[in-house]
């Protein structure tokens, strides 16, 4: 398949870009009323508002030919069907399969992964409830009080931005905390914190193998026996998510307090797995699998609806349009949802991580751009912070604005301020603001003539800064799993047409066997430092502190 921007409705997409690119969205919203319903669509609780984009009809109809000519529906089916997508790691990619509520078998060699999937939600429903229910207690004879969940990467942010984006839904009786640096200060201020004979350590990584988990687990290994816990106390309060059992069992965890789960399942795409055990302890099942029934109904939208109607492809192929042909580099995403705050922090490791890559599977290198830098923040507080770089600064920065129509807490009216100043944010950025309107306000003011010339393209917004707006009802944790996937599989679409396997982090590795390499010298002094003068002064540094 040729590489995408060899492809024919690539060369299609650069010509029409060339008459469109001039264009101004004040004047298409003016000459045509029916713009709003023409680039709107609807998934699940989702509303998706792509009006305010610098596109024509005849842009998406390019766009979705890009994707046809990709052949992203065939890929689609084919991730759901279990096809080894991710070929650097010889793997099938089924994050899918965890949400599978369809009854169907998801065959992964030969082999239905349903069963063990079923079994693995069994074993969290009845732990998560003999927690709740003080069944299962700590050596003290207490019931479990607090959580301290250890991860990190996509075993950390997943349980730890649902949990924190789900709070008033939170079971009353226990806490979760979450720790995943491996700055001591971290660890540190949260065990402070714990009382030990009730304090449950989940331990989750994939691979058993991160330096940073490993670490804080063996640290509150520590604290745990130094608080009063008994060596044979440990089975009772630390359990493990992991797909390395043999490496498990090896560090001291119970072969029955491991909560398996399987190779095909990427980091970034996990907390739908066991590695969501702290959600679930958070917020009880039945509200995990609300989570994992949102999910559900946005991969049946993403697999049934017509490229046209799919709001993964259309986020997706928007991406596109503004990345390789508008040049933008970054995508900001700005929930206007106190509880969604860290919802960029989330997002920008799944799609950083899995489309931060620049060859494709076959090996050749590529020669247009590929995934964006993703940030972000919660409105309205950005709108006094970094907002003005995308009114008025020089880069392109398109923004995924999102707003639930319900609060969780209906205070007074600040709902509807919130929701104003999301709207109008949309309105400002699209419309900006002329020469015009400027001088016509400095003029009503008094001002001198000489002045207004000098005031003017300080004051005039270009406008025209492309934005799309999210609705739904209310944060509720099926939403949120709508949302999440939604995102998921709009990374997926862009890989896709990009041509890149999503879902491999070759680019991870380098920083972690040169960081076990300089952990090697800062530790013993009696090693020679062979490497650049700028490493071996900061090493020395550390050495002689
Ligand atoms: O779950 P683990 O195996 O401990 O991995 C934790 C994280 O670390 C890695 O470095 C990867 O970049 C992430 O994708 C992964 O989620």
């Amino acid at each position: 398949m040729a590489l995408f921007n060899k492809s024919k409705s690539y060369q299609a997409l650069q010509t029409h870009y060339s008459e469109v690119e001039s264009l101004h969205m004040r004047d298409l919203f003016a000459q045509d009323p029916e713009r709003f319903n023409k680039f709107s669509a609807k998934a699940c609780d989702i509303e998706l508002d792509y009006s305010k984009n610098r596109i024509t009809e005849q842009t998406m109809v390019k766009l979705f030919d890009l994707a046809r000519e990709a052949q992203v529906e065939a890929k689609r089916d084919g991730m759901f069907a279990g096809d080894r997508i991710n070929t650097s790691e010889d793997r099938a990619v089924l994050h899918t399969a965890l949400r599978n509520l369809s009854g169907e078998p998801v065959m992964v060699e030969g082999q239905d992964v349903m069963p063990e999937v079923k079994a693995t939600l069994a074993k969290i429903k009845s732990f998560v409830n003999e927690i709740h229910d003080g069944t299962r207690k700590g050596y003290t004879g207490k019931a479990f009080t607090d959580v301290l969940a250890i991860g990190i990467g996509g075993s950390f942010l997943g349980p730890k931005v649902m949990t924190e984006a789900l709070k008033p839904y939170r079971q009353a009786g226990i806490k979760v905390h979450f720790v995943a640096n491996v700055d001591g200060a971290h660890i540190h201020d949260v065990l402070a914190t714990l009382p030990a004979e009730s304090t449950l350590v989940v331990m989750s990584s994939k691979s058993f193998g991160t330096q940073e988990t490993l670490k804080n687990t063996e640290t509150a290994r520590e604290w745990f026996l130094q608080s009063g816990g008994k060596f044979d106390d440990i089975a009772k309060h630390f359990v493990c998510v992991s797909s390395n059992i043999a490496k498990a069992t090896e560090f001291g965890i119970a072969e029955d307090n491991i909560f398996p789960m399987w190779d095909w399942v990427g980091g970034r795409y996990s907390l739908w797995s066991a590695i969501g055990l702290p959600i679930a302890l958070s917020l009880g099942f039945d509200n995990f699998e609300e989570l994992l029934s949102g999910a559900y109904e946005m991969d049946v939208h993403f697999k049934t609806a017509p490229l046209e109607e799919n709001l993964p492809a259309i986020l997706g192929l928007l991406g596109v349009w503004y990345i390789n042909f508008f040049g933008a580099q970054s995508h900001v995403l700005l929930p206007y949802d106190h509880y969604l705050r860290a919802f960029p922090a989330y997002v920008q490791q799944l799609d950083m991580e899995s489309n931060g890559k620049s060859a494709t599977p076959s090996g050749e290198y590529l020669d247009y751009e590929t995934g964006p830098v993703i940030w972000g923040g919660e409105g309205t507080n950005g709108q006094h912070a970094f907002h003005q770089l995308i009114h008025q600064g020089k880069v392109l920065i398109p923004a995924d604005f999102m707003l639930p129509l319900h609060s969780q807490h209906e205070v007074s009216n600040h709902h509807a301020m919130l929701a104003s100043n999301c709207f109008g944010q949309t309105q400002a950025l699209m419309q900006g603001k002329t020469e015009d309107e400027v001088r016509a306000e400095l003029l009503a003011k008094g001002v001198s003539e000489e002045a207004i010339a000098k005031e003017i393209p300080q004051r005039v917004f270009e406008g025209n800064k492309p934005s799309n707006t999210l609705l739904f009802s209310k944060l509720t944790p099926k939403t949120l799993g709508n949302l999440i996937a939604l995102y998921e599989h709009k990374v997926f679409v862009q890989g896709i047409v990009w041509g890149i396997n999503s879902f491999d982090q070759w680019g991870v590795e380098l920083g972690k066997v040169l960081g076990n390499d300089v952990l090697a010298k800062l530790e013993d002094s009696s090693i020679a430092l062979d490497g650049d003068s700028s490493t071996n002064a900061l090493i020395e540094k550390f050495r002689n502190r």
